[in-house]
């Protein structure tokens, strides 16, 4: 089977590597960032396998996807010796409809005070029209600026199991193995000034901007070089430099960090529109991208459907300093909420992602990911998976079906 893992930044923080790991960071400068996560790790490791993890599940499927995380978790506790101290906090709708503010303080804090947290999705229909101050999706935007999580890695890969799934031909998916760094808490999600108005003949208008200094192009592409460097030593940046000033400044400063910092690896330059029929037309020629907020987003739900599903694809979320964040990159899906059609699996990676980048538990993190490929491989598919020959199952059962991998996994291990 295509390892679920592949080959990501940060690399897995062991007991053994964590020192070298932290001297690493500090010495390259970058992600010092990642500094203060490990010093947390390190603390939690030494005093026994115990994390405190913060728990949003949010709306639409959000909660049905992250009780069947939070079960594989506990099993897989169990099964190496983990305690998860758990913490649920509202976020999002949920936090709107009992708190009237969708990212609650205590919600931040708690979140400030984890090892990691694990997010599920925040959205919903019901808050489509409310003033921006009172979204769900502007609980969302606060709690990443809130952890300062700028460096979101999104691998899109296509395993064997599902390559039928995918909407592209055989030919084009298979083996397909892309890692999307994108910049997650500037650009136009956050520039300033925006908002809505009224201009000299009356009519309305709403504007935002997309801005990137020097530093937020510099640490983003830093991490971006890291992570090609891990795999296969290609970094595309993907930016609109042909017509966006804020883009010619990204090529300015990536091309520098390349030339200065990292000759080794190779460094191309694609436009947005350009990567967007790319991704489809030829996926394979890419292995890391690095690109804004805006256009990390929209290409990294184009790479999701290389990979047979928006279910599938897991998040991870780096900072300066203090806990990472891990979510799902699809939404709420309020379309099918409470109707156990969801896939939780790209919930489930994205512990395993928690596990293994944010806790440093790799082998807790390996049995999750050979759960999921063991459950791929007997033929059980949700619905967005499902093809000719396979197993449809709910979001429940395709829960109680990892549990039984995680235990047969157990048993083999046992007898060894
Ligand atoms: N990180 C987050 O929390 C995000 C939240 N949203 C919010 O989610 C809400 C819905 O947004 P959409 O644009 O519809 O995007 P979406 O990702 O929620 O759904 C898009 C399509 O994919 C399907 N889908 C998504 N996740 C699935 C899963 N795990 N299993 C099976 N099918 C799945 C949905 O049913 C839907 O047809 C909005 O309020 C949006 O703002 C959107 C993107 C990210
Ligand atoms: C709803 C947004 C805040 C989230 C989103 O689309 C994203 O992942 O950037």
């Amino acid at each position: 089977m295509a390892s679920l893992s592949c080959a990501l930044l940060p690399s897995p923080i062991t007991t053994t590597t964590r020192r070298n790991f932290a001297t690493s960071v500090r010495r390259s400068g970058a992600s010092g960032s990642l500094k203060c996560s490990v010093v947390r790790v390190t603390a939690a490791l030494e005093k026994e396998r115990s994390y405190k993890v913060t728990l949003l599940p949010g709306d639409g499927i959000g909660p049905e996807i992250m009780r069947v995380a939070v079960d594989v978790m506990q099993a897989v506790g169990r099964r190496e010796g983990i305690t998860f101290d758990f913490t649920e906090k509202l976020v999002g709708g949920a936090a709107l409809d009992a708190l009237g503010v969708p990212l609650p303080d205590d919600t931040l804090a708690s979140c400030l005070e984890s090892n990691a947290v694990l997010l599920a999705a925040i959205g919903g229909y019901k808050w489509d029209s409310n003033p921006p101050h009172l979204k769900p999706e502007t609980g969302l935007l606060g709690l990443r600026a809130g952890l300062g999580v700028f460096a979101n890695l999104r691998p899109a890969v296509v395993l064997p199991q599902l390559v039928d799934a995918s909407t592209l031909k055989r030919e084009v998916a298979e083996g397909v193995d892309i890692m999307v760094v994108r910049e997650l808490i500037g650009g136009i999600y956050f520039g300033k000034p925006r908002g809505f108005d009224v201009n000299e003949t009356g009519d309305r208008f709403a504007f935002n901007t997309m801005v990137y200094s020097t530093p937020e192009i510099d640490r983003i592409a830093r991490v971006a070089f890291d992570t090609a460097r891990k795999r296969q030593g290609r970094l595309c940046s993907v930016d609109k430099a042909n017509v966006l000033q804020v883009s010619q400044l990204w090529r300015e400063r990536v091309t520098a960090i390349g030339k200065e910092e990292y000759p080794d690896v190779e460094l191309s330059h694609m436009y947005v529109d350009n990567a967007a029929m790319q991704l489809v037309r030829n996926p394979k020629q890419f292995d890391t991208i690095v690109t804004g907020n805006l256009f990390g987003d929209i290409l990294s739900d184009i790479s999701s459907m290389l990979s047979g599903s928006i279910g599938m694809l897991p998040s991870s979320s780096m900072s300066e300093s203090g806990p990472g964040l891990f979510e799902p990159i699809h939404g709420s899906a309020p379309d099918i909420a409470g109707t156990d059609k969801a896939n939780p699996l790209a919930q489930v990676l994205s512990a395993a992602m928690m596990l293994r980048y944010g806790l440093g538990e790799v082998k807790a993190a390996e049995i999750i990911e050979s759960a999921v490929s063991s459950t791929l491989d007997k033929g059980y598919r949700t619905g967005d998976l499902m093809s000719a020959g396979k197993t449809l199952v709910g979001c429940t059962q395709m829960g109680e079906i990892l549990l039984d991998a995680l235990e047969a996994s157990s048993t083999v291990t046992l007898s060894h």
